[in-house]
């Protein structure tokens, strides 16, 4: 960005030069901006990656621009390439438009915006770019986005510079119908339209490609982003117990993190915002010097004066107008919106609880209730969708008033020069194109206003999944379990609640290899708690639990996860299904109990609902069976069955697995005949629970 500023400033001095040369004003006057421009692209340096794309763009196109201009001035440029010399202001423009974006770096809404959008133009990941009929190749994700964004600003401005080009023609186009000039007319037809027509369609081809294959690249990175930072370092877990601020991460994740990029159904997103943005105010600024030049030709009286710039002052009163009574009219409807997704999402959630509780519901015969429930929140979205066509129809009601003025109101306007013969029909024409152009870019900014604070709570929600997941990392950051050089697991720790509350102190407590023992004691005395620690997921706490370095450490909690899929995935879970063989996974099911289950193993199915309590339980054996661990820490694993088919299994474990240490969780007295040891949770004078040696019975 230095370097950049600096080629700006020696730009800035060139200019300076040659104003002084010519004695020319608007010469001194670019070299001004262009030298405030050399500052800030100076100063860039250290703005978001994102902006830095912009504000190179049009520091670049200042000196480009600015030397065409000045061998225009010094009468270098060539004859023959008149017809495509550029606007005397185009250099002036784009030198303000990189001032504005560095201001725009400095607006706290902004810096959030892009705070987000660095980390995609941040990333050192490497993406594949396909480029047709070339060799697949690898370059930095960054790189690949930003050659696209170039492309389509470029393309943008292109586009901007054709219609102002074509706005032209059609002025010729028109006066030539009006003079019966049927050479003229043809020419401009073949040679003027058709060429830059064709240009259009193309360009507009490779806009829709490029636009598409960024936004979807984008939000595939970003959505990666999103699941590693979510399920990394179990921050899942932990953000759950965070809890409040990150109510549905899911929500962030498939909603939140398209419309941050493209704006999803409602609005817009970054970059919709920053692309859409540029095309309009180069729309603005171009044709706004289109109809101030033209409004030269429009006299009064016969003295033949002209009111500078008459017709652009014309549109700016008639957009302001329209924009104040938009903006009055339509105000409430940022908050009817934002209160449409709240309404919508609460109805997607209850459908979906619906699903997943159907069993219960079923048994309740709860679906009355459940149905009243849906009707009522179905119709909270009625009635705010009633308010939402309540405030839209007032708003139709006026924006299409307004718009078919606006076809009207340039030739009320032109009409009385144009029977007075001092201006022709084509320039009528023009004046109600550039007209509607100015009109259309300040209304757009209306637009821009209202779905700008829809963009907030995107941003705030993004910002509050990133907040969450902090505090995530530093919860996990006090991990009770480490790994030490010893063979029993031993415990000198303190744990207590999410909100501080003490309820175990296990300070010396010890569990030997191959010496099996049953942890019982009162429901909510902090048990399963403590498991939670030996697993390394519960946060809080004091002190350290030590694990033999290198054991395999298993955990079955009472209610099994079972993923949707085929069985074998089921059985294998968390390994791949392929992991181990049929003959592996079908031995383990036939001794974990469930023999009838073998001929399924390839059946894809919702398992976690099909299957009994028991059987999920029994699926979870199998799975230990497979893996294993040189601990395992049954959790009321084997709650769901009959005493018999515990002791069985219990049996089997021995057998199967010799060199396990079994620790269990349990409230049967059955159980201690299957363990060596007995811990039992006792209550202290201060109310924590503490693991003591109790006598087998
Ligand atoms: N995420 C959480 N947030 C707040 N409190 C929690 C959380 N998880 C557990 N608790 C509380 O911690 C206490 C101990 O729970 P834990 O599941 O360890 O008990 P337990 O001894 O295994 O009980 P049970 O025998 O009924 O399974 C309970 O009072 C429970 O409500």
């Amino acid at each position: 960005m230095q370097r950049l500023g600096a080629a700006v400033a020696v730009f800035a001095a060139l200019t300076l030069a040659a104003g002084v040369h010519l004695g020319d004003a608007n010469l001194f006057l670019l070299a001004a901006a262009a030298g405030l421009c050399a500052f800030t692209t100076w100063r860039s340096a250290t703005i978001s990656s994102f902006l830095k794309i912009f504000v190179s763009i049009f520091s670049v196109e200042t000196i480009v621009f600015g030397a065409v201009r000045l061998l225009e001035v010094e009468g270098l440029w060539p004859a023959s390439l008149a017809d495509y010399a550029l606007p005397e202001s185009m250099s002036l423009t784009v030198a303000v438009f990189s001032i504005i974006v560095f201001g725009l770096s400095h607006i706290p809404v902004v810096r959030e915006m892009t705070r987000i959008a660095d980390l995609y133009f941040d990333t050192q990941d490497r993406g594949e770019l396909h480029i047709w009929g070339l060799p697949t190749f690898r370059v930095r994700e960054p790189l690949i986005a930003v050659a696209m964004i170039v492309t389509l600003v470029l393309i943008s401005q292109g586009l901007v510079g054709v219609s102002v080009r074509l706005s032209f023609i059609r002025r010729d186009y028109y006066t030539a119908l009006q003079e019966m000039n049927a050479g003229e007319f043809w020419r401009l037809f073949l040679f003027g339209f058709t060429p830059w027509a064709f240009v259009h369609v193309v360009v507009a081809v490779i806009d829709y490609v490029l636009q598409s294959t960024l936004i979807i690249r984008w939000r595939q990175w970003l959505t990666q982003h999103y699941v590693t930072r979510w399920l990394g370092g179990r921050r899942h877990y932990a953000m759950a117990l965070v809890g409040g601020v990150t109510d549905n991460p899911d929500q962030r994740i498939a909603e939140d993190v398209n419309r941050f990029i493209d704006g999803g159904d409602s609005g817009y997103g970054i970059y919709s915002y920053s692309i859409l943005l540029i095309s309009k105010l180069s729309s603005l600024v171009s044709y706004s010097i289109v109809l101030w030049d033209i409004s030269s030709a429009f006299t009064f009286f016969e003295a033949n004066i002209a009111i500078p710039g008459l017709l652009f002052w014309a549109a700016l009163v008639y957009a302001a107008i329209g924009t104040v009574t938009t903006h009055l009219i339509g105000r409430p409807l940022t908050s009817l919106l934002f209160e449409k997704q709240r309404r919508e999402a609460d109805f997607r959630f209850s459908l979906a609880r619906l699903r997943e509780y159907g069993e219960q519901i079923a048994l309740l015969r709860g679906e009355g209730a459940e149905g009243a429930s849906l009707v009522r929140r179905f119709g909270a979205i009625v009635a705010n969708y009633f308010a939402i066509i309540d405030l839209r129809k007032k708003l139709v009601s006026f924006t299409a008033t307004f718009n078919q003025l606006s076809i009207i109101i340039p030739f009320v306007l032109t009409a009385p020069f144009y029977f007075a013969g001092k201006i022709k029909f084509g320039v009528m024409r023009q004046t109600a194109d550039a007209f509607d152009n100015v009109e259309t870019a300040l209304t757009f900014f209306v637009d821009y206003y209202v779905f700008l604070s829809d963009f907030r709570s995107v941003l705030d929600r993004l910002a509050s999944f990133d907040a969450a997941a902090n505090r995530a990392d530093e919860l996990n950051a006090a991990q009770p379990a480490t790994r030490a050089e010893r063979r029993d697991i031993a415990f000198d720790v303190k744990l207590a609640l999410p909100d501080g509350r003490r309820i175990v102190e296990a300070t010396s407590l010890e569990l030997a290899p191959g010496e099996s023992a049953l942890l019982t004691g009162p429901s909510g005395s902090g048990k399963s708690t403590l498991f939670r620690a030996v697993a390394g997921i519960w946060p809080y706490s004091e002190g350290r639990i030590e694990i033999p370095e290198g054991a395999k450490v298993m955990l079955l909690p009472q209610r099994p996860y079972v993923p949707i899929g085929s069985l074998a995935r089921a059985v294998a879970y968390p390994a791949e299904p392929e992991t181990y063989s049929r003959h592996e996974i079908a031995e383990a099911l036939e001794a974990a109990r469930l023999p009838g289950f073998v001929a399924h193993l390839e059946e894809e199915s919702n398992w976690g609902q099909r299957l009994s309590g028991g059987e999920q339980q029994r699926v979870a054996v199998a799975r230990a069976l497979l893996a294993e661990p040189d601990w395992l820490f049954l959790d009321e694993a084997t709650s769901a069955l009959d005493e018999k088919l515990e002791g069985e299994i219990y049996a089997m474990l021995r057998e199967r697995l010799p060199n396990t240490t079994i620790v269990s969780i349990g409230h049967r007295s059955s159980l201690l005949a299957f363990h060596q040891r007995h811990i039992a949770m006792e209550q202290e004078a201060d109310g924590t629970f503490a693991p003591r040696e109790a006598v087998l019975a």
